[in-house]
């Protein structure tokens, strides 16, 4: 039999996950490890298997092959551990709309067997902390679609989960209630709650994460911190400014791969943000007495990361992608020590 070695700090922690339906391989070997007390983000368009990757390590579909335990519990062998550590929201989208808010957290506190005191105070407890008070009477048909994301994640942390799944919490939502879930999953990672969520909105990872995946063809191919993964793509440059054309023109001189963006009075060169770098754009101007009047850096947004990892049109250029990065994080790996196989 095979051992599965947790790592005692793992809330969740998965090797080899695979799964197909059918004919159609949807996850082809995923690894994932997410610490106790911490977000992870798994980032991927649309189908690329997030969905089924919460779902089995939820236990409520089993992967094809590869070995997975949260909080210690071995999928296979003891699945009712899992299950009683972790909420998942996102099962209760078929709670009953006549119900109010209120009946439904009730009914969820009876199923989860606490007494009718400690449901009573439970139930309050939370209503207040999502606002919900208000509309606690109101039947759920009447909530908008950012009170009906509250009571779905109210109803998941009726017992107190240590690790919760968040499958695309804000989707949908307009960016109010957004912003308003985001201050609720970190007031739950601020009482030491594993949070496990997968978005396709790269700003939701880069504001909550502390770790982000992104899963595209069937495998994560990149994961770091959201600084991390910024530094894997090409596209950061340093601006120059100069106080005037005569200077500019110096400096186009001593920076030849310089360029200059159009009806711009200043210089941009490809950079890497790092100090080094920039201390090497100094010290060359500062060969020709050269001083600019301002310098700024532009290092690439997650928007860059996910369109140069997962935009390409077919999959195998995305892996390419992924390879690229790959020698890119080996290069840099002297700047980035804890960057371990930040790009797979
Ligand atoms: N029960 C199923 N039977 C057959 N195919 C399925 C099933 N569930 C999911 N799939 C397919 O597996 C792929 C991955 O689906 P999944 O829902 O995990 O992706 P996702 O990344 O969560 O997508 P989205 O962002 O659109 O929710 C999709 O192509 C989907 O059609």
């Amino acid at each position: 039999m095979v051992t599965v070695h947790t790592t005692p700090s793992s809330a969740i922690h998965a090797t080899g996950l695979r799964k197909a339906y059918g004919k159609k391989s949807v996850l082809e070997g995923v690894d994932i490890d997410v610490p106790y007390g911490t977000v992870f983000a798994l980032l991927g368009p649309n189908g690329s298997g997030k969905t089924t990757v919460v779902h089995i390590l939820s236990t409520l579909i089993s992967a094809d092959a590869g070995h997975a335990s949260v909080d210690g519990n071995d999928l296979r062998r003891n699945a009712d551990g899992v299950r009683s550590a972790i909420g998942l929201t996102g099962q209760f989208a078929a709670v009953d709309g006549l119900l109010t808010g209120e009946e439904n957290l009730m009914l969820m506190a009876r199923l989860r067997h606490l007494s009718t005191r400690e449901a009573k105070r439970r139930v309050a407890e939370l209503l207040d902390q999502f606002e919900l008070t208000e509309a606690a009477k109101k039947p759920l048909s009447t909530y908008s679609g950012g009170m009906r994301r509250r009571i779905d994640l109210a109803m998941t942390l009726i017992g107190d989960p240590r690790i919760i799944f968040l499958d695309e919490p804000t989707t949908g939502l307009d960016p109010r209630s957004r912003h308003a879930m985001w201050t609720i999953i970190r007031g739950l990672v601020a009482r030491g709650v594993t949070v496990f969520l997968t978005t396709q909105y790269l700003e939701e990872a880069d504001q909550l994460a502390d770790r982000i995946a992104v899963l595209d063809g069937g495998r994560i191919v990149a994961e770091g911190t959201a600084a991390e993964l910024k530094k894997l793509v090409p596209g950061g440059r340093i601006r120059l400014e100069f106080a005037d054309a005569t200077t500019l023109a110096s400096a186009e001189t001593l920076l030849p791969e310089a360029r200059r963006p159009e009806e711009s009075d200043a210089l941009e060169l490809p950079s890497d943000g790092g100090i080094d770098s920039i201390r090497t754009v100094l010290d060359r101007l500062d060969a020709g007495a050269i001083e600019p009047t301002a310098l700024s850096i532009h290092t690439p947004d997650l928007d860059d990361v996910f369109f140069a990892l997962t935009g390409a049109p077919a999959t195998g250029t995305t892996n390419s992608a992924a390879t690229t990065t790959n020698s890119a994080a080996t290069t840099d790996s002297a700047d980035n020590t804890d960057l371990e196989g930040t790009a797979r």
